[in-house]
């Protein structure tokens, strides 16, 4: 018999979910969320209910029931402290730290606590894995030039992960054996150093590395903070505008790569000017993660719905294949990466790991 997983994956305009039959997706929806639906509640966590709701509604009319579920699984959100790759049963620590939201907002917080909230009624588990929250960061990447201030892991993990397994089956060996540098390229970028099965080193997919179709990226420190006292944005607006409002939707009011190549087939020359110095900046991200693995790199990895773009993928492979063969996997794979990890573990393959263990772990931790 099938193990029966459903699977949430919950983002700022959409909450997309998949029921899958073992490791085989049976159907799969995405249910959009108008913004004006959304401007009503203050913050994610006030969402709650009423994604709950649009996900029950939709399993309903697929004419499915959550009584023949065996173990929901939703896309981790950001804790602090945060937690090594893997899987997590969502257990009341977790709930109370995703319900937190610290140190940011993002709605995968959500896919937690509706996981849970789903599978806790029919008492069967709840999982996340693979959280944007993952830190498996070597301690000499944390440091930066301002003690206050190390560099926390944010990253598009679930992806990743996902990649760095499957290039690592095409080259015939086991993926925590190969040094890879990955790019995720999505709406925001998460560039990284995969070395021996872990993020070794990456930018923060919110904070620095290159900008991306709609986040800042690394912007001059001394700027930004005068940009925060000028009285023209409060915290939340700043940050909205940093993480959402910035790269591509700064200079060109779209985050689709598609509508900027439009822009540049009708000869705009602005929109060319961005569009190559977004790929400029990849590159140099990426060639920055050559040092941290010695120049010792099996392959270069470009993923994400950016990668679908040749033209984009061929200025940056002209910039970096001196390093080590490209490998392109354009679009992401988080719902069957989900899918997969909550299968291992009802199998028995894998053990769900505990937030409650890292909790208790990272109080022990010097502060540098
Ligand atoms: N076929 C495509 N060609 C070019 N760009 C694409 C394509 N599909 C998606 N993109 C771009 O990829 C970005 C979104 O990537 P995606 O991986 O779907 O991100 P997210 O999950 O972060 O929204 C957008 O800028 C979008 O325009
Ligand atoms: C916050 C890190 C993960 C992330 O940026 O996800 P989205 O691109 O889906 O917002």
């Amino acid at each position: 018999m099938a193990f029966n997983i459903l699977v949430i994956n919950p983002g700022s305009t959409s909450t997309k979910i998949a029921w899958y039959e073992d490791d085989v997706e049976v159907w799969r929806k995405s249910i959009s969320h108008r913004p004006e639906e959304l401007s009503r509640f203050e913050n994610v966590i006030q969402q709650l209910d009423y994604r709950l709701d649009a996900v029950e509604k939709a399993v309903t009319e697929m004419g499915y029931s959550y009584d023949n579920l065996d173990a929901v699984i939703g896309r981790g959100g950001i804790v602090d402290p945060p937690m090594p790759g893997g899987v997590y049963e969502v257990d009341d620590v977790l709930i109370e730290y995703l319900r937190r939201c610290k140190p940011w907002e993002h709605a995968s917080n959500l896919g937690g606590l509706m996981a849970s909230a789903i599978a806790r009624p029919r008492k069967i588990p709840a999982f996340i894995a693979d959280s944007v929250a993952t830190d498996e960061l070597d301690d000499i990447a944390r440091i930066t030039g301002l003690p206050e201030l190390p560099k926390y892991s944010l990253a598009h993990t679930l992806n990743v992960k996902s990649v760095v397994r499957k290039a690592a089956k095409e080259l015939g060996g086991d993926w925590r054996k190969f040094r890879f540098i990955v790019a995720h390229l999505g709406g925001g970028f998460t560039i990284c150093a995969h070395k021996d099965g872990r993020m070794v080193d990456l930018n923060n997919a919110n904070e620095n590395g290159p900008f991306s179709p709609e986040r800042a990226g690394t912007v001059p420190t001394g700027d930004l903070v005068r940009l925060c006292y000028s009285g023209k944005y409060n915290v939340k607006e700043l940050r909205r505008k940093l993480a959402g409002g910035s790269g591509f939707v700064g200079y060109l009011g779209t985050n689709d790569v598609r509508e900027v190549k439009k822009l540049i087939a009708q000869g705009d020359e602005r929109a060319s000017l961005i569009f190559r110095a977004m790929a400029w900046q990849v590159s140099k991200e990426i060639a920055s993660y050559s040092a941290v693995l010695e120049g010792k790199v099996d392959a270069i990895i470009l993923t994400g719905g950016v990668a679908y773009d040749e033209d984009f993928v061929a200025m940056v492979t002209e910039r970096v294949q001196w390093i080590a063969p490209v490998l392109v996997y354009p679009g992401e794979n988080e719902m069957k990466s989900l899918a997969e990890n909550a299968l291992r573990v009802l199998r028995g393959e894998e053990k769900a790991a505990s937030y409650a263990q890292v909790v208790k772990n990272y109080s022990k931790k010097e502060v540098v």
